[in-house]
């Protein structure tokens, strides 16, 4: 089954317990944690993401979007993230902080930038449980999807054959019903989806249409 995590950056942040209940039929809340410094945006840190997690809603997937994850990062996972993504290009020592979150109990995911190509995290495929492909800029919501991403995912898709590896791609910026399948049959697995359901009247129903849409195509 193709995993739906909505992304909760652009819903109702005064209430973010009451749109989780929303989007709780998702497979996760993605949780963009930015720090004005990796990228040009500040959203929010531990102690919001400590307290969703508290009300044991669904599954929480922090997305890190912060400098010296290495640092940072391992709280998340103590606190109880179901995954913790952090950008390979801000991190020192990946394998390390990889296996420092795994040690907290946290599955593990490492992003790149549309700028950033495939063979910064090659390497590192073997230590993840998740490689994220961005399909906008990361620091906003509401961008449009960067088809020239495309290749990039179907190559990693291939690159995970070959080496028989068995880890999620996930895709996040711009994911709508319009580019889904694009994604879906390119190889990713996961979608994290922001605009598309908070911005419908329905968000069950758009992570219902968002799955069936994706499902089809499934590399699961
Ligand atoms: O990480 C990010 C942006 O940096 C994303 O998680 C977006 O928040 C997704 O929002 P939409 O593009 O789906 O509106
Ligand atoms: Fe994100």
């Amino acid at each position: 089954m193709s995993l739906i995590h909505p992304s909760i950056l652009n819903s109702d942040t005064a209430d973010l317990a009451g749109e989780l209940t929303r989007i709780s039929s998702a497979d996760a809340a993605h949780v963009d944690v930015m720090d004005n410094h990796f990228v040009p945006n500040l959203t929010w840190g531990l102690p919001v993401v400590e307290s969703l997690i508290r009300r044991n809603i669904m599954p929480i997937d922090a997305h890190l979007m912060i400098a010296d994850p290495d640092r940072w990062a391992p709280a998340y996972a103590e606190a109880g993230c179901d995954s913790v993504t952090f950008h390979v290009e801000a991190a020192r020592a990946p394998v390390v902080l990889a296996h420092n979150l795994h040690k907290a109990g946290a599955r593990v995911g490492v992003g790149v930038r549309p700028g950033t190509p495939l063979s910064a995290i090659e390497e590192l495929l073997p230590y993840m449980d998740m490689a994220l492909i961005m399909t906008v800029e990361p620091g906003f919501g509401g961008q449009a999807f960067i088809e020239s991403m495309l290749p990039k995912i179907r190559r990693l898709r291939a690159l995970l054959n070959e080496q028989n590896l068995d880890i999620q791609i996930q895709v996040d910026g711009g994911v709508s019903r319009h580019t889904i399948a694009q994604a879906a049959e390119a190889g990713a697995n996961v979608f994290v989806a922001g605009s598309a359901v908070f911005g419908a009247e329905d968000a069950a129903e758009e992570i219902a249409a968002l799955r069936k849409i994706a499902d089809p195509f499934c590399h699961c």
